[in-house]
């Protein structure tokens, strides 16, 4: 295995996974912070790199629990080295936007064919077999990893877009936030009754927009078979929100 993270930058850092790991999230806005941020010091940030190299080289050799996949936990993930390298070229960026939010960056994924591809392949060898007629993808980064996953496995792929964006008629569902609320919506007539689907965002923090897009479907009668994201934020507890449907991750 490569070397899978890189010495800690005071500023920007690919050590993603440890800014979860020793601080408690909350929520503010669209992005999540840490109640501990605006002091976070450099000795801090330096313990949590270190914690990070510790978690990366446990997922590099294969032990469990580091990275994690999904609720039922039925496919071999943690030892697959796709899984790390797709977690090392994940930028976290501490105080943007605002001051004291750890923000996860997937842009830098992109910027690396083979993890992009990998993150693809990850989701497709899952889905692929399971009768998925609807990739429902979220706005705006949900739009990223959607419709590649849907063109894969041979499903149309749905927007589940923000506010005043869609020209037809749509429905639309609120949801919370730390502070105020947020809508999501949908064209009427892009599902259909009984159609199987799958909601695929990059990250979930609070739950708050995969519950709201769960809700949108089921309203029309679609079965949502499971949510897909990249990122889990586990410490807010997100996938209590989403009741009985699955959660699949790739990185928690
Ligand atoms: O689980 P939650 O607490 O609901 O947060 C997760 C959502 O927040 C981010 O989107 P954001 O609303 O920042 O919009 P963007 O993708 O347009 O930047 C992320 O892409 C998820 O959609
Ligand atoms: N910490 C975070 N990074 C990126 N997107 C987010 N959406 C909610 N919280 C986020």
């Amino acid at each position: 295995m490569n070397t899978i993270c890189r010495p800690f930058a005071p500023q920007i850092s690919r050590a993603k996974i440890v800014l979860k790991t020793t601080n408690r999230y909350f929520h503010s806005g669209n992005s999540v912070r840490t109640t501990n941020s605006l002091n976070t010091t450099t000795a801090k940030r330096a313990q949590q790199a270190r914690t990070l190299q510790s978690r990366l080289a446990a997922a590099a050799v294969g032990e469990r629990d580091h990275l994690t996949s999904s609720k039922d936990d039925d496919e071999p993930m943690a030892d697959d080295d796709r899984i790390a390298r797709i977690a090392s070229s994940i930028r976290v960026i501490p105080d943007f936007p605002k001051p004291g939010i750890l923000f996860q960056d997937i842009t830098t994924l992109l910027l690396n064919p083979k993890a992009f591809k990998d993150t693809i392949d990850l989701f497709v060898e899952r889905y692929k077999d399971k009768n998925i007629n609807v990739v429902a993808g979220i706005e705006a980064r949900g739009f990223i990893f959607g419709p590649p996953i849907a063109l894969a496995i041979g499903a149309k792929f749905v927007p589940m877009r923000k506010p005043k964006k869609l020209p037809g008629e749509v429905i639309s569902e609120e949801y919370s936030l730390e502070y105020g609320t947020d809508v999501i919506e949908m064209h009427v007539g892009a599902v259909q009754a009984g159609e199987r689907a799958l909601v695929v965002d990059d990250l979930i923090a609070t739950g708050g927009t995969l519950s709201a897009a769960i809700r949108l479907l089921e309203r029309v009668g679609v079965d949502v078979v499971e949510c897909a994201c990249l990122i889990e934020l586990p410490e807010l507890k997100g996938r209590d929100r989403l009741g009985d449907r699955p959660l699949y991750v790739l990185i928690s």
